[in-house]
């Protein structure tokens, strides 16, 4: 994004003295550190900059919650999420979805089928439900884990996934509404960002981008926007992205076996904490030579890599070569199940806190762009299994990014036993583009990409 869309989208910054009634869903721009989990901030501050900015009578111990990016806000109209210690309470405002998303979070925790187990591993935990008096009328609420709760500086963008955003049972009114929405996005890419918030790390201000800000993206500048969210301006960080794309590709790898459900207008919320992520900075420029600091890690030549075919994705990749011993896109707690030409193997088994033997994965492309880069492409893999081994096999505290999928207001039942293609589309052109930034972070990335624009001009 140039400095002057920037500008022009701060322009539409969000006065908040309290006598403004706008919410800020609108809001483009910074705010103050409000974060919730700063307990030294009074709560009416936090109130009226979030959520709606229209302060809700709540129930002792309650405060509305300041890290929603997205969905029904506290705007005098709807209703908030709300929190209380590490839990937040969603409210049930439309009868049929709130019992739709209760149904199926109840069915999660009673089920012994292995997809829904699986799934639940990537779903807030769900405490039940509660019944809390706001503004003096009784609520029923959908008590969650607070997937926010341990990061001192929660980044948080929820994706909405699917081309279609309604369920079988939207009147025509409301499939055109949502047609309309977030359209170039959901068309190209099956998926649209209703909503995130960034701690910068330069200065530890949130910057929050609301709904109209998602509904002006397109395939191109939705680039732009995850580069923003992922603090990228002093470069992507690979660590950061990694992590996320660990998540996204066991939540991928369940979406291509799942035959049982529809997720209609469900969201992944991807979360970090940016406190975490620039202690990582830090220590990445202890580390490194200082003539790689001024490098720039991204440039424009990432358009050959950012296009939605190319590069496919790894895991998807991996699938697709019988004869290989290949990612399957599962990661189980003893390492990621490779799928090999008859049956699934494990490649290696993996111990705490492995030493990397060599430097990190690099791209060498001396020849046929095509041919070098298929092969590049399988044997960065093997170095990220050594990543994967830190980030998923040792201290679960050495995370500080996941995924979750969030929004079951509009889950139905397959009919007929087939994928949600509807879901596994927008979360697979999702993993493409993060494939593409864990390639931009090869440390030779910037130098390889250098030397094959002297000779592949024509191709991007
Ligand atoms: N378990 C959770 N932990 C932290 N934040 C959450 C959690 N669940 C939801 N949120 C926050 O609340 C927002 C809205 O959640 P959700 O999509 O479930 O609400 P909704 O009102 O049904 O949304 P929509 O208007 O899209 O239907 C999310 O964007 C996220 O910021
Ligand atoms: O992103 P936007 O522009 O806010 O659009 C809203 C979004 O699609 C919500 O998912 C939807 O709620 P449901 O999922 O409950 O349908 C809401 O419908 P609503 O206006 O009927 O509440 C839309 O307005």
């Amino acid at each position: 994004m140039g400095k002057s869309e920037v500008d022009s989208m701060r322009s539409a910054r969000l006065d908040i003295r309290p006598d403004n009634r706008k919410a800020w869903k609108f809001y483009i721009g910074e705010a103050n550190n409000n974060n919730a989990n700063n307990e030294s901030r009074g709560k009416q501050k936090v109130q009226q900059v979030v959520n709606g900015e229209y302060p809700a009578v709540l129930p002792p111990n309650m405060e509305l919650f300041s890290n929603q990016v997205a969905g029904h806000m506290q705007d005098g109209i709807n209703l908030g999420m709300v929190k209380s210690r590490n839990r937040v309470y969603k409210p049930i405002t439309k009868e049929t979805c709130g019992q739709r998303e209760i149904g199926f979070y109840e069915q999660l925790k009673n089920s012994r089928d292995p997809i829904l187990l699986e799934v639940k591993q990537h779903v807030p935990k769900y405490y039940g439900t509660e019944m809390l008096t706001v503004d003096g009328k009784q609520v029923k609420y959908i008590v969650l884990d607070d997937v926010t709760k341990d990061f001192k500086e929660p980044c948080v963008m929820d994706i909405k996934i699917g081309r279609r955003t309604y369920d079988p049972l939207a009147s025509y009114e409301k499939m055109i509404k949502e047609d309309q929405k977030y359209h170039e996005t959901k068309r190209d890419l099956g998926f649209c960002i209703p909503g995130f918030q960034v701690f910068k790390i330069t200065n530890g201000r949130v910057c929050r981008y609301g709904k109209d800000y998602g509904k002006n993206l397109n395939k191109e500048t939705v680039t732009d926007a995850f580069k923003i969210f992922l603090n990228a301006n002093t470069g992507l960080n690979r660590t950061l992205v990694m992590q996320l794309l660990t998540s996204l590709w066991r939540i991928q790898n369940w979406a291509r076996k799942q035959r049982q459900l529809r997720l209609y207008s469900s969201s992944l919320l991807l979360v970090y904490d940016a406190r975490r992520l620039r202690q990582n900075q830090n220590k990445q420029q202890l580390i490194q030579p200082p003539q790689e600091e001024t490098v720039p890690r991204s440039r424009p030549t990432l358009k050959r890599v950012n296009s939605l075919n190319r590069p496919m994705s790894i895991a998807m990749r991996d699938n697709s070569g019988p004869s290989r011993n290949t990612f399957s896109g599962l990661l189980t707690k003893d390492g990621p199940i490779l799928r090999g030409p008859t049956s699934p193997t494990r490649i290696k088994q993996f111990s705490p806190l492995p030493e990397r033997k060599s430097g990190p994965p690099s791209l060498k492309r001396m020849h046929s762009f095509q041919n070098n880069y298929d092969k590049d492409l399988q044997s960065m893999k093997a170095d990220y299994v050594d990543i994967l081994d830190q980030l998923v096999n040792t201290r679960t505290n050495q995370m500080w990014a996941t995924v979750k999928i969030i929004d079951f207001a509009h889950v139905f039942p397959a009919e007929n036993c087939d994928q949600d293609t509807n879901f596994l589309e927008g979360v697979e052109n999702l993993v493409k583009i993060f494939e593409s930034f864990l390639i931009e972070t090869d440390p030779s990335f910037n130098e390889n990409n250098t030397e094959m624009n002297g000779c592949m001009g024509g191709m991007r």
